[in-house]
């Protein structure tokens, strides 16, 4: 059996299993390559909400990802909850060492609007993450924060790119998940345009797509494919995950990470 291609996440612990580093290593299993994870923070959280968040001193971001980096190597990196300035400029930072793609989900909020990221942040995340990005994946919420640009349509997504873009990362992913109607995303790296389009599921089960989703991307960049390959392969994915979720607590539940496993699609 050969050696599968390693992929890194670094973000915040979901207690409830549906987000953050759960949600990366569920990913990346189900795409076939090896998960490895640096903790930026622990949060208690359920279908309901985040109860209560706590993050990690850098130097222990850090020593975590030496340990990663410098034995087994990484083939593509993610980020997701970085929680504050300090630990955006401390990954931003080790990012600058790496060689592989880096995918960069600028995590503000959970679904639930509990604060994930410190609005001190913000900054940090414009002009020393953003631009650390092979793909960088808002949503709308993290557009506007990041650019001030408010999407309220379809055909507002391109200017949302272009105001992403003069930021630095290599592509920009605007995922529209939250307009009404089908669920569509542009990719665009400024030259090429991508127009991911999916049935929108209207079930509630949706905790966790944007982590999902990213992770999927560093895992097939991973294994080879280019970034627009890699992203509509990555958005069947999570459309499938979404499909299939299922109902967990008296909230929004977890989307499928096994569904591939489980069902005739596969
Ligand atoms: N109800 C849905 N049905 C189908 N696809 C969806 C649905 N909601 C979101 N998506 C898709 O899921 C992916 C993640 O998008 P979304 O906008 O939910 O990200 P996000 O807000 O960052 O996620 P999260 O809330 O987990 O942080 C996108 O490809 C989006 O189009
Ligand atoms: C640790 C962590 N990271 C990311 C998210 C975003 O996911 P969602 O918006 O679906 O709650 C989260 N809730 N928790």
């Amino acid at each position: 059996m050969g050696i599968p291609p390693r992929v890194l996440t670094v973000a915040g612990s979901d207690s409830g299993g549906g987000a953050g580093i759960q949600a990366d290593l569920k990913t990346m299993l189900a795409l076939g390559v090896h998960g490895m994870s640096v903790l930026t923070a622990v949060t208690a959280q359920n279908s309901l909400g985040v109860q209560g968040a706590w993050e990690l001193p850098a130097e222990a971001v850090r020593a975590q990802f030496r340990s990663v980096v410098d034995d087994i190597g990484v083939q593509a990196v993610k980020t997701g909850m970085l929680a504050s300035a300090e630990l955006v400029e401390t990954v931003a930072g080790l990012l600058a060492g790496v060689d592989a793609p880096v995918v960069v989900d600028p995590v503000g909020v959970s679904k639930h609007g509990d604060a994930l990221l410190a609005a001190s942040a913000l900054d940090a995340v414009r002009t020393k993450l953003l631009p650390a990005a092979t793909v960088a994946t808002p949503n709308l919420d993290e557009v506007a924060w990041l650019t001030g640009v408010r999407v309220r349509t379809e055909s507002d997504l391109r200017r949302a790119a272009d105001a992403v873009l003069s930021h630095g990362p290599r592509w920009a992913l605007i995922k529209g998940g939250h307009l009404a109607g089908d669920a569509v995303d542009l990719l665009t790296d400024g030259t090429e345009e991508h127009w991911l389009r999916a049935v929108r599921h209207d079930n509630r089960h949706t905790h966790g797509t944007g982590c999902t989703l990213a992770s999927a991307i560093a895992a097939r960049l991973a294994q080879g494919r280019s970034v627009p390959e890699a992203v509509a392969d990555a958005k069947d994915y999570v459309t499938g995950a979404i499909a299939a979720g299922f109902p967990l607590g008296g909230g929004i539940g977890p989307v499928d990470h096994g569904w591939r496993f489980r069902d005739h699609r596969n």
